[in-house]
């Protein structure tokens, strides 16, 4: 019998600018973020099974295969809300580093809602995708479609917008384990003194520039996280003395990120940074 098997693609996501601003009665945080994302990607994998179960297997011995998984919730939620009777085999090709600030698990669970309406024909279209995405997580409906935006509300409420220029995108991530939870608990909006703007940073990506995009990164989170863990202070430090044009931590971090517009310094910065971080990638942005 011929299994039918389809492949998603689920990429890491970028926080270019991320502001908070206020917390919630519902305990979330209202924010202001510009993402787009880079071309480091986890890969799925989505087989028909005979059974009506959700399996889940991957290559990464460190992410959880059981219900804690959010692919494994992913088609759960599509699973149930459509009433569809089969079984799926979601094998993840793991690439994206875990609790990095990439968005890994929301892309996986993104590409899983995409994959699974192409898998099972459900033609639903890409806005219930993204409400449906929204009640696994954030950063999810931003992810059902990618490209850049401007997301505002908890980061659900997206507006599209040009992507930014071309560029290399340096990540580095350091050996610590950050809990998004835990940063926006700490967070005090009293305590930021200059908030990144979302409006300049758009009109810096219209005007196509790159040296005003570098200008208008920056992330409140970093008040957090960097007093935290000194150790992504060092690193952003590190990667503004190699050269990096603009560097900035990825949502609550710890990852930290380097734009890059010159080909001829991206092996400098990453051969620099490799000598005291293990986890470094240099990729494109993903336009
Ligand atoms: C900070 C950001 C920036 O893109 O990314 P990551 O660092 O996680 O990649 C996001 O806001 C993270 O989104 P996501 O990781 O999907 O968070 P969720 O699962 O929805 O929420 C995890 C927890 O973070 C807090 N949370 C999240 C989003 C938000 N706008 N306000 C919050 O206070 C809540 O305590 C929530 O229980
Ligand atoms: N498919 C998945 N890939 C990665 N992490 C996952 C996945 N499913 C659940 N998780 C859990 O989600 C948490 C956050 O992971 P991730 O999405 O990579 O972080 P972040 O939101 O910081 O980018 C981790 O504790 C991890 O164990």
């Amino acid at each position: 019998m011929n299994v039918l098997k389809i492949y998603e693609k689920a990429p890491a996501k970028i926080n270019l600018m991320l502001d908070v601003l206020h917390k919630r009665n519902d305990g979330f945080h209202e924010v202001e973020m510009i993402m787009t994302m880079v071309d480091l990607a986890d890969r799925l994998e989505f087989s028909e099974l005979p059974r009506d179960t959700i399996f889940i297997s991957s290559q990464a011995g460190y992410i959880p295969l059981d219900e804690k998984n959010l692919a494994f919730q992913a088609a759960r939620l599509i699973k149930e809300r459509y009433d569809v009777r089969s079984g799926v085999h979601i094998h993840l090709d793991k690439k994206i580093p875990v609790a990095a600030g990439l968005a890994g698990g929301s892309s996986d669970a993104a590409a899983t809602l995409r994959g699974l309406n192409r898998l099972w024909r459900l033609n639903i279209p890409d806005q219930e995708l993204q409400e449906l995405g929204a009640e696994l997580g954030s950063d999810v409906p931003f992810c059902i479609t990618g490209g850049t935006a401007l997301a505002t509300g908890r980061g659900e409420k997206l507006t599209p917008i040009p992507n930014p220029p071309q560029c290399w995108v340096i990540l580095a991530k350091p050996p610590i384990n950050v809990s998004t939870a835990d940063v926006y608990g700490r967070f005090r909006s009293d305590k930021i003194v200059r908030h990144p703007s979302a409006a300049k940073m758009e009109e810096a990506i219209r005007n196509q520039s790159f040296a005003e995009v570098c200008g208008q990164m920056g992330n409140v989170l970093e008040d957090v996280t960097l007093k935290l863990y000194p150790e992504v202070l060092h690193l952003k430090e590190a990667m503004i003395k190699l050269g990096a044009d603009g560097v900035l931590m990825s949502g609550s971090g710890p990852t930290v990120f380097g734009l890059v517009s010159k080909e001829s310094k991206v092996a400098r910065i990453y051969n620099g940074l490799r000598g005291f971080c293990k986890e470094v990638y240099a990729v494109r942005m993903l336009t």
